[in-house]
């Protein structure tokens, strides 16, 4: 009964479909609305008050364990989030996240058991040099989640384009992506080679985080 029960329970959801199938063809994928206008402004408040109160810290090279600031590699600052304290902002995000993870280990097997994620504001004049997200001492990690939180306002002229390393035929192939409001980027973090380039006027704001394995 209990399994005939979770099979009628189970929808298929076409926007997660589609996730699905772009990391599979090309290891990314860019959802353009899987926030709302709202919901992102919901967030975004969230984001701007701890930053207002001074809770963000500058961001390090490394594990948790083993911290390096290395300004030369990347300047922005962040504030993890604690799902358990989470406010209505974070509740907002987590409540979406989850969903997804649920439907990925459902109907993918992804076993995904752990999630890590954080604010980021990346201030005028700062940037996120190429790497890898394992480069940070972490092979759980699975997934990268990045979502941006400025608001419509955001231009191009702004910079801090997300520059993913795609291939192409065996050949390099990068794609900027600008961090417009609602957007998320999900990629495959073993694999895709990124960097945050410069931000040139205002201050990018965004939630990146990792979906990890066992
Ligand atoms: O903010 C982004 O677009 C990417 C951030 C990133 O690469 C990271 O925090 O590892
Ligand atoms: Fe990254």
């Amino acid at each position: 009964m209990d399994i005939l029960f979770e099979e009628i329970d189970f929808q298929v959801n076409d926007q997660y479909e589609q996730i699905i199938e772009d990391l599979q063809k090309k290891k990314y994928s860019v959802v353009d609305d899987f926030f709302s206008a709202e919901e992102i402004e919901i967030i975004r408040n969230g984001l701007l008050t701890k930053y207002e109160e001074d809770q963000f810290k500058k961001s390090a090279i490394g594990n948790r364990v083993n911290e390096l600031i290395e300004s030369e590699i990347r300047g922005d600052f962040i504030l993890w989030l604690n799902e358990a304290e989470a406010g209505l902002p974070e509740k907002t995000y987590f409540n979406k996240i989850n969903q997804l993870v649920d439907y990925l280990n459902r109907t993918c097997f992804m076993g995904i058991l752990h999630k890590e994620f954080h604010y980021a504001v990346y201030p005028k004049g700062t940037f996120y040099k190429r790497h890898l997200d394992t480069f940070q001492n972490d092979g759980r990690r699975k997934l990268s989640v990045v979502c941006y939180l400025n608001d419509e306002s955001w231009k191009k002229e702004n910079g801090g384009e997300l520059t993913i390393y795609t291939e192409e035929n065996g050949t390099e192939k990068p794609i900027d992506l600008f961090p417009f409001p609602g957007r998320v980027v999900i990629f495959e973090s073993q694999e895709l080679e990124h960097e945050v380039q410069q931000v040139k006027n205002d201050k990018r704001l965004s939630i990146t985080g990792w979906l990890k394995t066992r």
